[in-house]
């Protein structure tokens, strides 16, 4: 569904990606970890065309969007959650969802997201801003269903939540890969992602240097040494 090829993209002069590969098929879940300034948000800003590469390729089904702009990459079914909880505080928790539709031909249907996310259903009328982190996270993954993607990117939708939100969350990531969805989540906390990604892709320095199942990639003694904390993951 989703395949980046050899991408490399940064900021002026500054190189961030070297090369990056990596797939997902529909109704997988792959996480990408590393530590901070690895260059993760940017892989996601490279393949949703925010950061324009400067080399290699990004294909769903087999189109060619490449640093296509936004609005057509959202016609093509790739939709970006970015890291900062993107919720309009003055705007009703409905109106946030509705926007969320723009790119959709027909009509607005809440359903599939109020049945993810239960908890925003007797909030419809709430204003965005007085919501919890976690329900305004789950606001943010909500506007981005809402344009009915075959393709999702998350950027750290667990960061700052409690432990039984982020399960929350994760839970939600396997439901939209049930779904169909080719789901593509960076993560800071790998144990919360291993446990549910079908697949996981380690970057250092813009450069992808593992990938595999996180089963395997646990026994990696780099990996437990660097990302959790000298023990397998739970
Ligand atoms: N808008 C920008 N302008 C210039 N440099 C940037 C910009 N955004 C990120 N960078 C640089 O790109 C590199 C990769 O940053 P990026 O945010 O992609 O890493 P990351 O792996 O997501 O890190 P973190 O886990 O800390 O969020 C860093 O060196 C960072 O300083």
């Amino acid at each position: 569904m989703l395949e980046v090829k050899d991408l490399d993209a940064g900021y002026g002069a500054l190189r961030v990606l070297h090369s990056v590969s990596l797939n997902v098929a529909a109704g997988e879940v792959v996480a990408v970890v590393g530590s901070n300034g690895a260059g993760k948000t940017t892989l996601l800003r490279a393949v949703n065309g925010i950061v324009a590469p400067t080399a290699g390729g990004v294909e769903i089904d087999g189109h060619d969007v490449t640093g296509k702009p936004t609005e057509k990459m959202a016609k093509f079914g790739m939709t970006h959650v970015p890291e900062n909880r993107l919720c309009f505080p003055s705007l009703t928790v409905k109106d946030n969802l509705d926007l969320g539709g723009w790119s959709r031909r027909g009509k607005l249907d809440l359903d599939p997201v109020l049945e993810l996310f239960p908890r925003l259903k007797p909030r419809l009328q709430q204003v965005c801003g007085t919501l919890s982190g976690g329900e305004q996270q789950m606001v943010s993954i909500g506007r981005g269903l809402m344009a009915d993607p075959k393709v999702i990117l998350l950027d750290e939708p667990s960061v700052g939540l409690a432990p039984k939100v982020v399960s929350e969350i994760m839970t939600v990531m396997t439901r939209l890969a049930e779904r169909g969805l080719a789901v593509l989540l960076v993560e800071q906390n790998v144990r919360a992602s291993f446990k549910i990604a079908d697949r996981a892709v380690v970057m250092q320095r813009g450069r992808v240097v593992l990938e595999g199942k996180p089963s395997e990639l646990v026994e990696r003694p780099e990996v437990r040494a660097a990302y959790l904390g000298g023990a397998a993951a739970a």
